[in-house]
This record gives structure tokens, C-alpha cells and sequence, in this order.
């Protein structure tokens, strides 16, 4: 079955992501010839489905230290393999081929903790990760092979298993003559700088720190759970943004630590945003001004991360935001005008759609898995080497 994949002269991929945003699963339909860093890449559909409130609070449940428990977990990893199985194939629907087109499914999985770095307080507490959605049961419910769990393969090389997608916005972004930054705006935000006509081991990328997370955390407790996110940035844009508070934000250790670096629920999750919501309202902030300030925090930490650690290294002419925050306008303004020395644009005018560029990296991964060759970015995620990222269900 994998050889026949290996020698056909392209190959149909349905990448599947499923963030740190929790809003649902992105799947991308990407036709990939070739291999490696000259993979030829072509998004042929891309669809989304968005998890209902209850799943998604329930998820942010199993990523509390407090309120997860090992039942949970479990359940959720089959659960979750069955969301994303459905996922697939409804994408698939509409896309207008059938499961029978697709070749191979590449599944990044839901990330519910990760510890980039040992616990210098608990010797058990090493690096590690996990992703559920359990491949078995995706490959049982699509009847495709599926490539996924790849992040432990670059821990188990000295890596923090994140940020992956640099590898493949090297392929996709690259320039001989001009200095990018690839800034993806998820639950997290992250950012990969490639100098122009830069090697693979010159690419800076890190996690810059909270992409939508506490934008939507605020929105959603201080609509009562009416809504989920900002849409546009417009109850952003209503309110005026508290430089007291955002100073205070900034002083949090993670800005200050030089990349390698990944974060994620573990620093910026529900609690964290919870707690300077209640210290804004106790300082009569209203929710407009609330939603304003984490905004313009969150604009302001991308926008610090590169002077600090991109721009005294490279210079960088344009930035392509991507991923769900590049739909909120007021983000993408505030960052505009940190960023008076750089372009910034959606990775979309560059013909890669900002809403699929993650679904479709784990596409690109897949591939590379299949011929056996390395798909980890050792200069992103301070690996020791290369590796070959994840592994492999067979369907039923
Ligand atoms: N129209 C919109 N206006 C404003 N924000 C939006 C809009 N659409 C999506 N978003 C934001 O984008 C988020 C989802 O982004 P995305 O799907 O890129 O994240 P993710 O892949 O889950 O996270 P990560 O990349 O960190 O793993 C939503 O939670 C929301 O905050
Ligand atoms: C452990 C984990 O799931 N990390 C995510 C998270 O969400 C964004 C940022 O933090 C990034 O480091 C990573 O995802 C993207 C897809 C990556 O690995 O590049």
C-alpha cells in the first residue's frame, strides 16, 4: 500500500488541524509532488468545522492541571478520533471527490499539554507532549492510512516538538532577495523570519506568545458565552486600550526568554486570561476597553519579539500574517503601526490561504514521513538533528 503511494507521481493528502484555539478542525486537500524542500505544494480545498461550546470548554477542562482527570483523557483520545474522522470526510464531501481520491490523511491531533522544557522541581515532569484524536480510530473511520502524533519524534531528539510549521513555510515562503516573517495567528501566535535567500538553518521561529487565546477567553466570559471571538476586531475597535495593563503583561517572563521557545494553555490559557480580566474590572475598565488592551498586548508581544530576537539578526521587509487572526482587523492595524519599518500583509497575497497554511504544513509532513525523510526544523525547535516525524495507522 505505501510503496504504490511512494511511486505515484503525485499524491492527494488531507492535512488535519486542530489548534490551540479549540475552535474546530481545519482540513486542507493538498496535492503534493515530489519530496522534501522541493515539494511541489497545491491546495485543492480547504474546509473547516467548528466544535460546539461544549466540546470546547470540555477541552479546556481536560487542559486544567486542576480539573483533568485520567478517565477524561482517555475518552477524549477516542472521541476526538472520531470528530476528526468526521471532520475528514465531511470536508471531503464537499470538495466534491470522495475518500476514494485521497490518498492519505495527516493528522496533527489536539494538543492537551505540553512541556517543552524539564521541571527543575519533578524529575518525572521531563519534556514531553500529547496530541489525541487517536490515529487507529481515524484510520478505522476514513479507511485511509493516517500519518500523525509527530511531535514526539523531535522531543525524543532534544527538540520542544514546537513550532513545526517552520519547515514547511520554508518551502512555501521563501526569497531570494527579501527578508519574510511568516506571523501565524492562532490560539497562539508564532512567527517564522527567513532571510532572503536564507538556508534552512538560518530560519528564526518561536511561539511569540498569546495569538486569539485571550482575546476570545475575554469575549466569551464577558458576552456571558454569547460568542466565542472578535469578529473583525470590532468590539476591539469600540474600546481604548490600557497601556498600564499592557506594560504590566509585557513584564511576563516568557517575552524575555530568547527562542529556542514554544507556549501554549500551560501559560495563557483560561486562568491566566481570567485573572487580568478580574484586575481590569476591578480598575473599571469597560469589557470594550478589556477586549482593546489584551488586543493591543497581543499585537504589541508579536511586534517586541521581533525586535528583540529577529530584526538585530536579519532585516525583513514583509510580514504575512495568517491563521484566524488575520481576520481581525483591529490586530492587524495595531501591529501595522508597531511595525513602521515592514509590510504587513495576509499570507493570502501570496496565493496561500491564511485560514489553511497549518492544515496544509501537516500535509507537507505526511509526505515527507511516507519517503522516510526528515520534516522537523532543528534551527525552530532546538532539536539536535533532523528526524522524521510521525507515525503511522493503518486502516482496517
Ligand atoms: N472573522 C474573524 N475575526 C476575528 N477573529 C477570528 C475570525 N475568524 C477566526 N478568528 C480567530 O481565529 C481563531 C482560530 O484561529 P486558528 O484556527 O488559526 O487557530 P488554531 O489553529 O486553533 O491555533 P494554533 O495555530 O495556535 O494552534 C479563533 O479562535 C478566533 O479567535
Ligand atoms: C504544542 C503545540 O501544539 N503547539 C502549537 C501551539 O499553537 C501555535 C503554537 O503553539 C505552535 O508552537 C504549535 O503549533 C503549530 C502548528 C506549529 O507547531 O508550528
Amino acid at each position: 500500500m505505501l510503496a504504490e503511494l511512494i511511486n505515484k507521481p503525485s499524491r492527494l493528502i488531507a492535512g488535519l488541524m486542530s489548534g490551540t484555539s479549540l475552535d474546530g478542525v481545519d482540513v486542507a486537500i493538498v496535492r503534493i509532488e515530489g519530496k522534501g524542500l522541493e515539494s511541489k505544494v497545491e491546495l485543492v480545498h480547504y474546509g473547516s468545522t467548528v466544535y460546539d461550546d461544549a466540546l470546547r470548554e470540555r477541552l479546556k477542562e481536560l487542559c486544567s492541571v486542576e480539573r483533568s482527570d485520567v478517565a477524561q483523557v482517555c475518552g477524549m483520545n477516542f472521541y476526538m478520533g472520531h470528530v476528526l474522522a468526521d471532520a475528514t470526510k465531511r470536508v471531503v464531501a464537499q470538495s466534491g471527490l470522495g475518500m476514494d481520491d485521497i490518498d492519505l490523511v495527516s493528522s496533527h491531533g489536539q494538543t492537551i499539554w505540553h512541556i517543552p522544557e524539564n521541571d527543575p522541581n519533578d524529575e518525572i515532569l521531563i519534556r514531553s507532549t500529547l496530541q489525541i484524536g487517536d490515529l487507529s480510530v481515524i484510520a478505522k473511520e476514513t479507511g485511509k492510512p493516517v500519518i500523525g502524533d509527530y511531535r514526539t519524534a523531535d522531543m525524543a531528539v532534544g527538540g520542544q516538538g514546537a513550532p513545526l510549521v517552520p519547515y514547511s513555510d520554508y518551502i512555501l515562503l521563501r526569497h531570494e532577495t527579501k527578508g519574510r516573517i511568516a506571523q501565524n495567528i492562532g490560539g497562539i501566535g508564532n512567527c517564522t523570519a527567513i532571510p532572503a535567500g536564507g538556508r534552512p538553518e538560518q530560519v528564526i521561529a518561536f511561539d511569540t506568545g498569546p495569538g486569539n487565546m485571550l482575546i476570545d477567553q475575554a469575549v466569551y466570559t464577558l458576552s456571558n458565552g454569547a460568542r466565542s471571538y472578535d469578529a473583525g476586531g470590532e468590539w476591539a475597535a469600540e474600546g481604548t486600550a490600557d497601556n498600564g495593563f499592557i506594560e504590566q503583561m509585557m513584564s511576563h517572563p516568557y517575552f524575555k526568554r530568547p527562542p529556542v521557545k514554544t507556549t501554549g494553555r500551560e501559560l495563557f490559557g483560561k486562568a491566566y486570561a481570567l485573572d487580568w480580566i478580574g484586575r481590569m474590572q476591578s480598575r473599571g475598565l469597560s469589557d470594550a476597553d478589556i477586549v482593546a488592551t489584551f488586543t493591543a498586548f497581543t499585537a504589541r508581544s508579536i511586534a517586541q519579539s521581533y525586535r528583540d530576537f529577529v530584526l538585530p539578526v536579519m532585516d525583513a521587509e514583509e510580514v504575512f500574517v495568517s491563521g484566524g487572526g488575520a481576520h481581525n482587523q483591529t490586530l492587524l492595524r495595531m501591529l501595522g503601526e508597531l511595525l513602521r519599518q515592514q509590510r504587513v500583509t495576509t499570507s493570502d497575497e501570496l496565493g496561500i490561504s491564511g485560514d489553511a497554511k497549518e492544515a496544509v504544513a501537516f500535509a507537507i509532513f505526511a509526505n515527507n514521513t511516507l519517503f522516510g525523510i526528515p520534516n522537523n526544523l532543528p534551527s525552530a525547535t532546538g532539536a539536535e538533528r533532523p528526524a522524521v516525524m510521525g507515525k503511522l495507522a493503518f486502516p482496517f
